[in-house]
């Protein structure tokens, strides 16, 4: 039998920068687990629980959930997977949570997506999302088959509350004073490669080689 080794990948970048539909194509190619904090924290929305209405209230502003909401929601998803490799997307978003995560796991890599402000607000306010899956179109870059439908499922897409022009401004300086710095945290921890680039399609490749590169032993669906 070969051992695999665990590995374990967070992937970066502001929001609207691609890390939801890089996600979806590592997951396709490395078969590793994904979880979106973004898509944790809309599932809990949807449960109309106490904690979903207090959820729904920071992200409509525009701001961060707190740290301790957050890194124990993910931390308790990820004891779940305690076995497999993993790909986290939008988590660590400050440094607090970069260090609640660095006390349980390390982490063998950190994709960092750096894409220009100026290309993400268009981006935001034309993408449809599929909420019970995270799946995510737009109507330039990858319309769905059927418009304002999932091309999976059939059900309908939405456009999300905080894709407005007014809490993407927000959301982009939060960003900036929150989330940046947690690239320095894993700078300085010699795990962080950065992608620059205005498309998707051409930052994809090289992410693809690096991961190759990367993770030789771990199973590769399209290997
Ligand atoms: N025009 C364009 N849209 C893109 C590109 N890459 C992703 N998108 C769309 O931009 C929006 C944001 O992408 P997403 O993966 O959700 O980013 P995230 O917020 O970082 O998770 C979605 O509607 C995507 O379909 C691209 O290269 N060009
Ligand atoms: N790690 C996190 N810490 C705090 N808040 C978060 C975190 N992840 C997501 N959120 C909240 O959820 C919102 C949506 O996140 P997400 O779906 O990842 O959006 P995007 O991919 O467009 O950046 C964020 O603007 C923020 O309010």
């Amino acid at each position: 039998m070969v051992l695999q080794k665990i590995f374990r990948a967070v992937i970066m970048g502001p929001p609207g920068s691609g890390k939801g539909t890089v996600s979806g194509r590592i997951i396709k190619t490395f078969g590793l687990k994904h979880l979106s904090s973004g898509d944790i924290l809309r599932a809990n929305i949807n449960a109309k629980t106490d904690l979903g209405l207090l959820l729904k209230s920071c992200i409509d502003q525009g701001q961060l959930v707190p740290d301790d909401v957050m890194s124990r929601l993910i931390l308790s998803d990820l004891r779940a997977m305690d076995q497999s490799s993993w790909l986290l997307d939008g988590f660590p978003r400050t440094v607090s949570q970069a260090e609640a995560l660095d006390a349980v796991y390390s982490l063998d890599t950190v994709i960092n997506l750096d894409v220009p402000f100026q290309t993400i607000q268009q981006r935001l306010t034309s993408r449809w999302t599929h909420l019970p899956s995270g799946r995510v179109y737009n109507t330039d870059f990858n319309p769905p088959k059927v418009p304002g439908f999932d091309n999976m499922t059939g059900e309908p897409l939405v456009q999300r509350d905080d894709d407005t022009p007014h809490t993407v401004t927000l959301r982009l300086k939060a960003y900036e004073t929150q989330t940046e710095p947690v690239l320095e945290f894993y700078r300085s921890k010699g795990v962080l490669e950065t992608f620059s680039g205005t498309e998707t399609n051409k930052i994809w490749p090289h992410i693809e080689a690096f991961l190759h590169r990367k993770l030789p032993s771990v199973n590769q669906k399209a290997a």
